[in-house]
């Protein structure tokens, strides 16, 4: 072809593309179009984030698209997807951008995938409890794990819809019953908690928070979080006081976004900030990079529950070393009972939803 006749139907693809009377699915696939040139061909890991045009996805999705380790960035959502999409797309990164919208669409969204990042779901208000948000999420987080199932079964799944402690046993029963199960891949994200820990400590102690490193064990929500401050690097201690105040604001941190947003939803910015951290962070394992180590709600046998967050080493293959909890002091043993007792109930609670 002429090059000039080339140049003035790629411009004329490009005019329609603009043209307001678009509907959103219109837009959509001459995005796709459009890009034609773009192979995504570069180094690096095919990444989808399902629930990409919510408080939390917009902004992960910006800094995924931001993440060198990225080649592919697949968009998924039930609304305003193609919005997102563009917006995100003209950003000069390497990564190639698509989206998609609606279930229809939910396949070609995953296929080809290599970690998918999964943050769709309703969030709290006010005076709501993160297992009050289980009878809507639960059924949206089955849904895309049989879709994950049927259409990526080998990526790495990140797994940040609430209840945390409910939506991964789901997951697992999901992908045991499509026979795809594979316990080192599928990853509660409990990185907000390790952030706000690390956040929180360092101002107690008057440090810069990227020289603080807390352990947080058990699972995402109220006493299931336990920070174990006597594992604090760099070491130190704490008065009796500190503790309480620490323990106390680390587990309701998510509380303390909720309540300052005031019915406008829960933490979304520093959240997509912690599930980028986890994400490049699984990333870097599966590029076999050595020593990534994370906290993640994982399967473990490191307690007598079937799931619980402890350390975990990342890598090719995912969590592929689940790290023993350490010593206790007796504050911490304490809280690690009260933790399990709560996590027995969330986890069972996922599981019966999908064998009932
Ligand atoms: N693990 C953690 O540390 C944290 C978890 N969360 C949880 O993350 C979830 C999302 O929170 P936000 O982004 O603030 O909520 P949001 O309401 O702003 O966004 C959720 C998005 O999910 C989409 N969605 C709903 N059903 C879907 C489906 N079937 N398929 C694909 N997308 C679907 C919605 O259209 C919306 O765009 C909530 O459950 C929240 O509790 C929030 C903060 C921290
Ligand atoms: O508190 C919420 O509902 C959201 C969340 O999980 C967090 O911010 O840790």
């Amino acid at each position: 072809m002429q090059p000039a006749v080339e140049a003035r139907q790629r411009i004329a693809r490009l005019s329609a593309h603009l043209n307001p009377t678009n509907s959103q699915m219109e837009v959509n696939t001459m995005l796709e179009r459009v890009d034609c040139r773009a192979k995504g061909g570069s180094p690096g890991f095919k990444v989808a984030i399902l629930g990409a045009a919510g408080g939390i996805g917009q902004p992960l999705a910006m800094l995924m698209k931001m993440n060198p380790l990225v080649s592919v960035l697949h968009l998924y959502d039930v609304v305003n997807c193609p919005g997102v999409t563009a917006d995100i797309s003209h950003m000069d990164t390497g990564a190639v951008v698509r989206g998609f919208l609606g279930q229809q669409e939910l396949e070609a969204a995953l296929t080809g995938m290599e970690l998918i990042i999964i943050p769709a779901g309703v969030p709290r208000k006010p005076g709501m409890t993160r297992d009050d948000l289980f009878n809507i999420n639960a059924g949206i987080v089955k849904t895309l794990c049989e879709g994950i199932a049927k259409c990526c079964p080998n990526a790495i799944v990140n797994l940040i819809s609430n209840p945390v402690n409910s939506t991964v046993p789901i997951a697992a029963e999901v992908f045991k019953r499509a026979g795809t199960y594979d316990p080192k891949k599928l990853l509660g994200v409990t990185m907000l908690d390790v952030v706000r820990a690390n956040t929180f400590v360092a101002e107690v102690l008057g440090l810069d928070p990227r020289e603080v490193d807390v352990p947080v064990v058990g699972g995402h929500a109220g006493v299931t979080i336990l920070p174990l401050l006597s594992q604090v690097k760099p070491p130190c201690s704490f008065t009796p006081d500190e503790t309480e105040y620490l323990t106390k604001r680390i587990q309701d941190g998510g509380t303390e976004v909720v309540q300052a947003k005031a019915g406008a939803g829960s933490a979304t910015l520093s959240m997509a900030y912690a599930a980028v951290k986890y994400a490049d962070a699984c990333l870097r394992g599966l590029r076999g990079d050595a020593g990534v180590v994370e906290c993640a709600f994982v399967a473990s046998q490191v307690t007598e529950l079937p799931f619980f967050a402890t350390k975990v080493r990342l890598g090719r293959t995912g969590a592929e070393e689940v790290y023993q909890i350490g010593p206790l002091n007796e504050y911490e043993r304490v809280g690690l009972e009260k933790a399990k007792k709560e996590l027995a109930a969330s986890i069972q609670k996922g599981i019966s939803f999908i064998k009932k």
